[in-house]
């Protein structure tokens, strides 16, 4: 995974003007019916979700390299694909991590990571390096054979090399399926989000766990049946998982400004209400804006303002829909500060408490429930 760029086939075909990625009537064996096109600025992160066999991993591939494809790819003003001819993946600035982690065996935790320290062209300093090793709990296995390791150890080392790699392109495929939820989603991706907040690049996050992309991407791409998106609201992504049956757990990303954060309580401002999240590890400022999951069945509703309580929580929000679930509850949809969100409770709760589309009620939920901070 070198990060070299060159001009492809000399300077005749070699250099474009667009500082992203770009791709334009690419087809692989997978979608000649559908050639995809995309469009991306040369820094953000970009969620890529959709059904099992879609075709995402094949887009991957292609982008770097790996699959043979023809149409044109060009990223950061350098041709890496102009018809049948490719730049070989080591010229592209860019790295791909796999969901099987495909270190390199033979060799310690620490060989793998210095590797890919030796050929980054934007290395990182030592103590951010020694911060991500604590953050992704690699420090005591930095002298393990890779061959030694879990499918979660080996999959943290994995996203770990590609971080200290560093590349302007970075590529990820289900890099953390086999990380426990509450890892990933309480320690990992906030370390993920500030990094790439310190070092930006493009990134593409491919995932089936539409939080992880909840949390760490504005937008998102679709792909089903090899058919690709351009880049989709996470709201209009969220709209197709539900039709796809594939939104089991229903979180929803909300955004909140940051006031302070001490010993590891953060205090967030929702449209002028204070909204209290614990055991905070993320680095944050006054001022910064901070995303994060409620999960709906997290939630519970009064119709009275509730006094006193453990639970600190607690948001004056307007009922804006109803529907059944498949389980025999509620999925309430509300809203409080222009931003919508869901509650699942039992039809006895709904009906015991009357509740009507358009009235005003009180959201209540632990400050543990706010995840990915
Ligand atoms: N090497 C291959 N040879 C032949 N067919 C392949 C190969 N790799 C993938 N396919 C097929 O191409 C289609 C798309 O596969 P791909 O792995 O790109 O989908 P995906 O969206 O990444 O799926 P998942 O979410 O399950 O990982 C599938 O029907 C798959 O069986």
């Amino acid at each position: 995974m070198m990060d070299i760029t060159l001009p492809l086939f000399g300077d005749s075909v070699g250099t474009t003007d667009t500082s992203g990625l770009s791709v334009d009537g690419l087809v692989s064996t997978l979608n000649a019916a559908t050639p995809w096109q995309l469009n991306l600025p040369a820094r953000g992160v970009f969620g890529l979700t959709g059904p099992s066999g879609g075709g995402k991993s094949t887009l991957l591939s292609a982008l770097a390299g790996q699959r043979h494809c023809h149409g044109n790819i060009s990223f950061a003003g350098t041709v890496w694909q102009r018809g049948r001819r490719a730049l070989a993946t080591y010229k592209r600035a860019l790295s791909l991590g796999f969901q099987d982690s495909r270190l390199f065996t033979g060799q310690s935790v620490s060989d793998n990571l210095s590797l890919a320290q030796r050929y980054s062209r934007r290395p990182l300093p030592r103590e951010e390096r020694d911060e991500l090793l604590r953050a992704f709990g690699i420090t005591p296995l930095l002298h393990q054979p890779v061959e030694l390791l879990s499918g979660g150890e080996a999959q943290r080392v994995a996203l770990l090399r590609q971080l200290f790699h560093n590349a302007p392109l970075q590529l990820f495929d289900e890099p953390l399926s086999a990380v426990g939820r509450t890892q990933v989603i309480r320690y990992l991706l906030p370390t993920l989000r500030d990094f790439w907040a310190r070092h930006p690049a493009l990134v593409i996050w491919t995932s089936h766990d539409f939080g992880e992309i909840q949390l760490l991407a504005q937008r998102c791409l679709w792909m089903n049946c090899a058919d690709l998106s351009e880049p989709l609201s996470l709201a209009e992504v969220a709209r197709f998982l539900d039709g796809d049956g594939m939104g089991e757990t229903c979180y929803s990303r909300i955004e909140a400004g940051v006031e302070s954060l001490r010993d590891g309580l953060l205090t967030l401002d929702l449209g002028g209400v204070p909204i209290y999240a614990d055991r905070v590890t993320g680095h944050y400022r006054k001022g910064d804006s901070a995303a994060f999951l409620l999960e709906a069945g997290d939630i519970s509703l009064s119709v009275e303002k509730p006094g006193l309580s453990s639970i600190l929580n607690c948001l004056p929000v307007t009922l804006i829909g109803k529907s059944n679930l498949a389980d025999g509850r509620i999925r309430l949809q509300l809203t409080a500060a222009e931003q919508v969100f869901y509650a699942d409770i039992s039809r006895l709760s709904c009906e015991r408490l009357q509740l009507r589309e358009g009235r005003s009620y009180f959201a209540q939920f632990k400050a543990g429930n706010l995840a990915g901070l």
